[in-house]
């Protein structure tokens, strides 16, 4: 009987709700209270009140999780706020109580904790657009420009190769889907918003980390990229950071190689776990890159911004991507998106939460099948690339997760292990 991933003692769901999700708060509230002049000033109304309602509603949401508080209904005028209130109440409903942080299923609460961060903006005028993360995510940026410079100099070198030479193409395709996958072990919802930056370079490291990958179908998605004369590729982002730079170095090689004529880039609404990329997250970026003293990054940073003017690149932001709903109820409750995915050639999907909901944060053995575990979420060809984060894994051969957990006993967790999961089958 599969349940879902009720924040138990042996899950990592619990030191989540019990440490990591206060530390985050606690995280906002300092850093927000630390910087309060810097924040006023760049208003021109007086945001003092409203700086002070963001950090009390954290503050006091902290308490609500550290005292097993129970969810309560959103109160702001959100699209979505609807549809989170209508799932309190089913919730509620099939526990027989509301739910509460200890007791109620991890994916949900944890989702539930960034929108109450989100109410507690959205109550503002003047903040109405303030990023409670946006110092975080800078820093992880500014953090990781000797990385950003590695990796794009390494795509400009491989354009002009794979120009003269369409034979490297499989090669370097692995590399870009590689660095792309480790790329995700850098986020700041696993560090608690401390520092984690890529500081080392991405291409060196791929060899060392080749074992750390437990399933690789890499040859499945590219077989299948080069078997038919592919025009869209989605590539569901995760992480702002290098994170991004890695995606977006992976969406310029698959245009470069011919392996698909349009990338469809999808971000978040809203801030959400942390350091995930929102559409102003993502212009901002350009727009540092743009900025660096750098022969490769300011020629990808000028091609990029041309490349969302002229639709080879379209960056799409939707209400599901931050709701708590895993992906096999997409159909139901986001047809319009669903539909939108099945015109898709490949869907990358980027990340832990991502591969969370791809399964439904459900307790499978570890040697369940990948599509069988997809929950009938199968709108196009997919490819998830994943650092384990989480403690759900499949795809696994008998006895396997025995012998990693021999090497690394945090190995579900600690982001050191990565899967490269492609699923074929469409509906
Ligand atoms: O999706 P990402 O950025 O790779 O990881 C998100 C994450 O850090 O947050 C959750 C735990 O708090 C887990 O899904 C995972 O650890
Ligand atoms: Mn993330």
């Amino acid at each position: 009987m599969l349940i879902y991933k009720i924040v138990s003692f042996c899950s990592f769901a619990y030191p989540t709700i019990k440490e990591r999700l206060p530390v985050i708060l606690a995280k906002i509230a300092d850093t927000l209270y630390r910087t309060r002049e810097k924040i006023k000033s760049q208003y021109q109304d007086d945001a003092s009140e409203e700086l002070k309602s963001i950090i009390g509603s954290c503050s006091k949401l902290r308490n609500e999780v550290q005292t097993n508080k129970v969810a309560v209904p959103l109160q702001d005028s959100r699209d979505d706020t609807r549809v989170w209130n209508q799932y309190l109440q089913t919730v509620t409903e099939r526990e027989g109580s509301p739910p509460s942080w200890f007791k109620s299923p991890w994916l949900y609460m944890e989702c539930y904790m960034y929108r109450r961060i989100q109410e507690s903006v959205e109550k503002c005028k003047i903040m109405k657009e303030f990023d409670v993360f946006g110092e975080q995510k800078e820093k992880s940026f500014t953090d990781s420009v000797y990385p950003t410079e590695i990796v794009m100099m390494h795509l400009l070198e491989t354009q002009q190769k794979i120009k003269e030479n369409a034979e490297l193409i499989p090669e370097a395709f692995k590399v870009f889907l590689k660095v792309c996958l480790w790329g995700n072990k850098c986020d700041l919802s696993i560090s608690g918003g401390e520092d984690n930056a890529q500081k080392t370079s991405p291409l060196e490291q791929l060899d060392k980390l080749e074992p750390n990958i437990l399933i690789d179908n890499s040859n499945v998605a590219l077989n299948h990229l080069q078997s038919r004369k592919c025009e869209r590729i989605d590539i569901v982002l995760d992480n702002a950071g290098f994170e991004l730079i890695s995606d977006l170095c992976f969406a310029e090689f698959l245009l470069s190689a011919g392996l698909g004529s349009t990338i469809y880039l999808h971000a978040k609404a809203f801030p959400w776990f942390v350091s995930d990329v929102t559409k102003k997250d993502f212009n901002w970026t350009l727009q540092k890159l743009g900025q660096i003293n750098h022969i490769a990054v300011s020629n990808f940073a000028q091609l990029w911004k041309e490349r969302l003017n002229n639709s080879s690149w379209i960056l799409q932001v939707h209400d599901f991507w931050t709701l708590p709903f895993d992906y096999s109820q997409m159909e139901t409750y986001a047809p319009d998106l669903y539909q939108s995915l099945q015109k898709s050639d490949m869907i990358f999907f980027k990340g832990d939460l991502n591969y969370r909901k791809l399964l439904g944060d459900l307790k499978w053995p570890f040697t369940a099948s990948f599509e069988t575990c997809l929950h009938d979420f199968y709108p196009a060809p997919l490819c998830v690339l994943r650092t384990s984060k989480s403690d759900v894994l499949v795809g696994l051969p008998e006895g396997r997760d025995e012998e990693i957990k021999a090497q690394d006993k945090d190995w579900l967790v600690n982001g050191n292990w990565g899967v490269i999961n492609a699923c074929l089958k469409t509906k």
